[in-house]
């Protein structure tokens, strides 16, 4: 028999269970309609990627940004981290290492990445920085795979960036890429270690999302 006690625990446990549950649904469905994108079509999303986030203004003013370099279906980075090095920019990118050490490496050149092995992103030689590097960041580009304009983004579910944001320095900005398809209006599901984003950048342009925006008001 439940105690009235227990049935507590177990209700706020099914209630974490369903979230999680449901991540791992939606991150299935956008996996799916992702791998269903052609080589040609994900080639010029990258160019557009890199023109959206020039046109922005989110690069302005900032010294260090902390981006990632895309791997398999995502949207690519590349042509966006050659222009972020053309402005000059000091651009960081995780280092896994062997596992999924949350590591930082200064990527100089596009052309000088390597394979990291498994179906990590790519990375750079040089010395790896600690998980503490994200803290010189002006400006934080990250993966996702899903966000809704009220703030919440969804990654692939190894909590990387939830761990790798908590040590951003406080107010910077981040910015999450995903395809045009998958900034969603609100509803994500969301768990309280889950960092907030600022910002969405597709294909198709930026967004400014969440508290940056004024959250969304009910409709009158
Ligand atoms: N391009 C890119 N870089 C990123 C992320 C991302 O989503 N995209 N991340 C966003 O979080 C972080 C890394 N997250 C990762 C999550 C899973 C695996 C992965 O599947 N690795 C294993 C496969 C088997 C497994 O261990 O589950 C491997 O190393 O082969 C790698 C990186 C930081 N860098
Ligand atoms: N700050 C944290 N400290 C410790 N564990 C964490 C932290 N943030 C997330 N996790 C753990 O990581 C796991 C995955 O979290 P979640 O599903 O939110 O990942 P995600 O945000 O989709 O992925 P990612 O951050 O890698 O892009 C969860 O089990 C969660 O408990």
């Amino acid at each position: 028999m439940r105690t009235p006690a227990t049935d507590g625990e177990d209700n706020a446990n099914e209630g974490n269970d369903d979230v999680a549950a449901r991540k791992t649904a939606l991150r299935h469905d956008a996996f799916r309609k992702r791998r269903a994108i052609g080589d040609a079509e994900r080639q010029r999303a990258g160019i557009r990627l890199a023109d959206a986030a020039e046109r922005s203004g989110i690069l302005d003013g900032v010294g260090t940004v902390a981006a990632y370099v895309s791997m398999g279906t995502e949207v690519p980075t590349t042509p966006m981290l050659r222009m972020m090095l053309a402005h000059g920019i000091r651009v960081l990118v995780p280092r896994l290492g062997s596992g999924r050490d949350l590591g930082w490496g200064v990527m100089d050149d596009v052309d000088a990445l390597h394979d990291a092995g498994g179906s990590r992103p790519d990375e750079p030689g040089g010395a790896v920085l600690d998980a503490d590097a994200i803290a010189g960041a002006d400006l934080v580009v990250t993966a996702a795979v899903l966000a809704d304009r009220t703030g919440v983004r969804l990654g692939r579910g190894g909590g990387w960036y939830d761990r790798a944001l908590a040590r951003r320095r406080i107010g910077t900005p981040v910015v999450a890429v995903v395809w045009p398809w998958e900034l969603v209006d609100d509803g994500l599901p969301c768990e309280p270690h889950d960092q907030r984003i600022d910002g969405v950048l597709t294909p198709n342009g930026y967004f400014a999302v969440g508290a940056r925006m004024g959250l969304p008001t009910e409709s009158v």
